[in-house]
């Protein structure tokens, strides 16, 4: 019998959503973000295809893969700049003078600043793998140490 949503608890990993477009209650299996019209009967796991959301602040070097944003022509500054300019970054988003999604448009090197840094969804497997290791260790909320990637040096925020 198909168990009726008698208000019981769902299996762990899913949540009840109401379809905008039509009103009907869906599933959404909160870890890979997938939903399903049917009531789930089992727990939802975080399958490898698990997706996360987050966004990020970039800060390229003279040797990162790509010296040249949408803010400077020619990246000429050095690793240790791009550090030490990270770490102000930082400090500045730690005392609650700025967040990371407005300081992103003014500053990040990554096309994404237009939108506040937002990279979306993505899974394991789409990012280079030092930002993937830490966005995929952080709780939703949470924001990263300085990370490098070949890009340059990032502050990762998990937004979901
Ligand atoms: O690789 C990108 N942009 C590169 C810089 C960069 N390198 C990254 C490495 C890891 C994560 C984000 C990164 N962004 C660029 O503009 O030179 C991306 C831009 C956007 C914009 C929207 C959504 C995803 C992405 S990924």
């Amino acid at each position: 019998m198909e168990s009726e949503d008698n208000g019981e608890d769902l299996p762990k990993g899913w949540e009840k959503r109401i379809s905008r477009s039509t009103g009907q209650v869906y599933y959404l299996n909160v870890y890979t973000k997938e939903s399903q019209w049917d009531r789930p009967t089992a727990e939802a796991n975080a399958k490898d295809n698990e997706k996360i959301r987050c966004s990020h602040l970039l800060v390229k070097h003279c040797e990162s893969r790509r010296p040249s944003s949408w803010r400077e022509e020619k990246i000429t500054r050095s690793k240790d700049e791009a550090i030490e300019l990270v770490n102000e970054y930082r400090q500045q988003i730690d005392s609650g003078e700025t967040t990371i999604e407005e300081l992103a448009q003014e500053v990040s090197d990554c096309s994404s600043a237009k939108k506040g840094g937002d990279l979306g969804y993505f899974t394991r497997g789409a990012m280079q793998k030092p930002f993937e290791d830490s966005a995929f260790g952080l709780k939703v909320g949470q924001m990263s140490d300085l990370v490098e990637t070949d890009s340059g040096v990032h502050i990762i925020l998990r937004t979901a």
